[in-house]
């Protein structure tokens, strides 16, 4: 018996390959209360997501959360379910397969891509064994949240590092903390945005909407909501939108703390009151649909805008597996592999080191 799980078998002078690990926050197998409940415990378990004090929080889970959400929630991810599965685990399949293919035309040495999720399956340890398997010593993790915040992104992290922390042959690890403000992304949101337009025509409104996260995050160092905000304010300049014709909310409110302000559906709600012709509502913060999009955004939203004289309500879908966003991926990714993937003549050269490690391997057998 050992701590350590199991290792794939060490071998010499095998050229170091690079792992891509996309990181993703994970959905329910099933949309059903009991595929529900052990994704809903897992991720609310995680201190990440829920900072009150475990006593008390292990007994509002377990007596009440977990009792009435899963069901709820079930409801509503049926509503959204696809016949290839959750909409989120679809689009980040797609994410994986078109990056693998997009990166092969541009690095010549050996790479591979994994999807892990912070809960749920696949998970990180999943993710990482096959990477290892696979033969990476060098891992980029890749967290699909382009904004940084302690309960997405460092929740993703603390999963990567929970599964090295019982491997003996630790690869090489680089993170992509955020891209909130790279070029690539906004260009894609702009370019995914206005090709929207141009089919469907521009709103009065455009509504960017983010998940939102206890207001006390905020207060305590947490950078995302100034993160949400830079994004909004650069995609706002590249559509060429004045104040008055973008607004920012935060969405998906959980529990009865104060979470970041102003929440979505009373931003809605006074639009809907100023009986406004037409908005369109974005989220910028989601690489892919999923339940939030979906079902929080594309449907309830609307409900919530008519029902109170508000006029058209058009939901831009998230960037999903757009080229223009895979592009984008794909070059942030290359920026962050810079040293540890090559060109044709680094590939050479790690060729002809191989081929001389071979040999000092075979010559140390020989004087042994
Ligand atoms: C309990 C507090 C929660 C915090 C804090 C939180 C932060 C956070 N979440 C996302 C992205 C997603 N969240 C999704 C679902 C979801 N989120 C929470 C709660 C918190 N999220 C719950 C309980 C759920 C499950 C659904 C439900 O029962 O309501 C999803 C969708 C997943 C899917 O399967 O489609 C995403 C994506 C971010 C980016 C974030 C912090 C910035
Ligand atoms: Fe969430
Ligand atoms: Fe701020």
């Amino acid at each position: 018996m050992t701590y350590y799980n199991p290792e794939p078998p060490y071998t010499h002078g095998s050229q170091p390959k690079v792992g891509i690990l996309l990181a993703n926050l994970g959905t329910p197998d099933a949309p059903t209360a009991k595929a529900l409940r052990p994704y809903l415990q897992q991720f609310l378990m995680d201190r990440r997501v829920v900072e009150i004090p475990r006593f008390i929080w292990c007994w509002i889970l377990h007596c009440i959360i977990l009792v009435i959400r899963p069901k709820k929630s079930a409801e509503k991810y049926a509503s959204v379910w696809t016949d290839q599965g959750s909409p989120l685990m679809v689009y980040a399949q797609q994410q994986k397969t078109l990056l693998q293919q997009s990166l092969a035309k541009h690095i010549n040495s050996p790479f591979a891509v994994e999807l892990g999720m912070t809960y749920g399956n696949p998970s990180m340890k999943s993710a990482i064994e096959s990477l290892k398997a696979q033969g990476c010593d060098r891992i980029l993790v890749f967290p699909l949240y382009p904004q940084y915040a302690a309960s997405s992104t460092a929740a993703a992290l603390d999963a990567v590092w929970r599964v090295l922390l019982k491997m003996r042959n630790v690869p090489a690890i680089r993170t992509i903390k955020h891209y909130h403000d790279h070029p690539l992304y906004i260009q894609a949101l702009a370019s995914h945005i206005k090709a929207y337009w141009q089919q469907h025509g521009q709103p009065e409104k455009l509504v960017m909407s983010f998940h939102g996260v206890p207001k006390f995050h905020l207060m305590k160092g947490d950078p995302y909501h100034c993160e949400c905000h830079k994004t909004a304010r650069l995609l706002a300049e590249a559509l060429g939108l004045n104040k008055e014709q973008y607004q920012v909310a935060f969405q998906s409110r959980f529990g009865r703390q104060e979470w970041l302000q102003p929440y979505l559906a009373n931003t809605l709600d006074a639009l809907g009151k100023q009986q406004v012709k037409r908005i369109d509502v974005v989220c910028p913060g989601f690489s892919s649909d999923c339940l939030e999009t979906l079902e929080e955004i594309a449907m309830e939203g609307k409900h919530l805008f008519q029902s109170v004289g508000g006029g058209e309500y058009h939901y831009i879908p998230a960037l999903n597996s757009e080229p223009v966003w895979l592009e984008a991926m794909r070059d942030i990714a290359l920026e962050h592999l810079q040293g540890w993937v090559s060109n044709e003549f680094d590939l050479k050269k790690a060729e002809i080191e191989a081929q001389e490690s071979k040999h000092r391997a075979l010559e140390l057998g020989s004087n042994q």
